[in-house]
């Protein structure tokens, strides 16, 4: 059964914050291509790589990638809140995966935020819309292993569901270069250490101020007097090209050093672009065949949206 692939940024600040009017309608044409895309694939199974920002995993227990055998999206930033329709199959993709030698985690309650709720909501326009597989992949909270361990995973999902009589989408969640205020353990103060470790359950007063924080942010961003890491259009689009040429393996060769230099904290999220890529790359040859990319600084996100199909087996005609 055929698989294919979507990923595409997301910001918590969309709908709080306002780009230039063009550039949103650009933003929608692009929502709206990949909509249609889905839609036209029809998948029965969606496969959700797609990272954090310590709303639902804590330093109390911070696995590197984690599948949700069950999973509730928490709803921060106004999005999509309640349970996710897991496939039943989750538990058999988990010992697969482990068979193949990659050590992933199990949760039998994953909470997530917008990180796995935009995508759904922009795509399906609900969490349960389509059964889904949600992979968390470990973004911000270092260490983090080198970005070929999630090319790996990717690889063994996408190997994993290759047996299965379904339509499999696979996407990715985040990315690309951005460099929100994500507080940091090291040298945090007890309150934000406390946060960072154990802050599951915050107090509607303290989602409130984190979120005004972050708009707020996005606002001095877009206005020229923030301090955080300028986005990278370039850096991004070098990365897009790699993704297009399928040539995932040379993305090991990029410390996590280098992501940070010239992505931001947060480029590593495009670790969920890699995990899609290798899944579908472990399926068939794949040819990117949409691809958009707008430096958007009201929503602190190098935006990009791309889907990927499989190229079907050419059989040589007999002479
Ligand atoms: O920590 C938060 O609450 C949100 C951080 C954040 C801000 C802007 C763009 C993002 O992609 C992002 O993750
Ligand atoms: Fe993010």
């Amino acid at each position: 059964m055929p698989a294919a692939l979507c990923t595409l940024s997301h910001s918590p600040l969309i709908g709080f914050n306002n780009p230039a009017p063009e550039t949103e309608a650009r933003v929608q044409a692009a929502f709206d291509h990949a909509k249609k895309f889905v839609e036209d694939f029809d998948p029965e199974l969606v496969v959700l790589f797609a990272p954090d920002h310590y709303n639902g995993f804590f330093y109390d227990m911070m696995p590197p990638f984690c599948v949700g055998t069950n999973a509730t999206a928490l709803g921060d930033y106004d999005t999509l809140a309640g349970p996710l329709s897991v496939t039943p199959i989750a538990r058999q993709i988990v010992a697969d995966v482990l068979d193949a030698g990659i050590d992933i985690a199990v949760s039998e309650h994953m909470y997530v935020d917008h990180g796995f709720a935009q995508p759904l909501q922009f795509l399906f326009g609900s969490l349960q819309a389509v059964p889904s597989l949600p992979v968390f992949i470990n973004s911000v909270a270092v260490p983090l292993g080198p970005a070929s361990r999630a090319r790996k995973l990717g690889s063994a999902i996408g190997q994993a569901t290759a047996a299965l009589d379904k339509r499999v989408l696979f996407v990715g969640s985040g990315g690309l270069s951005h460099d929100p205020p994500v507080p940091k353990l090291e040298g945090a103060s007890p309150e934000v250490a406390q946060r960072l470790i154990a802050g599951r359950h915050p107090t509607p007063e303290e989602r409130a101020a984190r979120q005004a924080r972050v708009i707020q942010s996005g606002l001095d961003l877009a206005a020229g007097i923030s301090t955080m890491r300028a986005l990278n259009p370039e850096w991004d689009n070098a990365f897009l090209d790699i993704l297009a040429a399928g040539d995932l393996t040379q993305i090991d060769t990029w410390s996590n050093e280098w992501f940070v230099e010239q992505g931001g904290d947060s480029a590593h999220e495009v670790r969920t672009w890699i995990a899609a890529y290798a899944a579908l790359a472990a399926r068939n040859r794949y040819s990117m065949n949409y691809r958009f990319y707008e430096e958007i600084k009201e929503w602190i996100a190098g935006f990009s949206i791309t889907t990927a199909v499989e190229i079907p087996v050419q059989k040589p005609v007999q002479a």
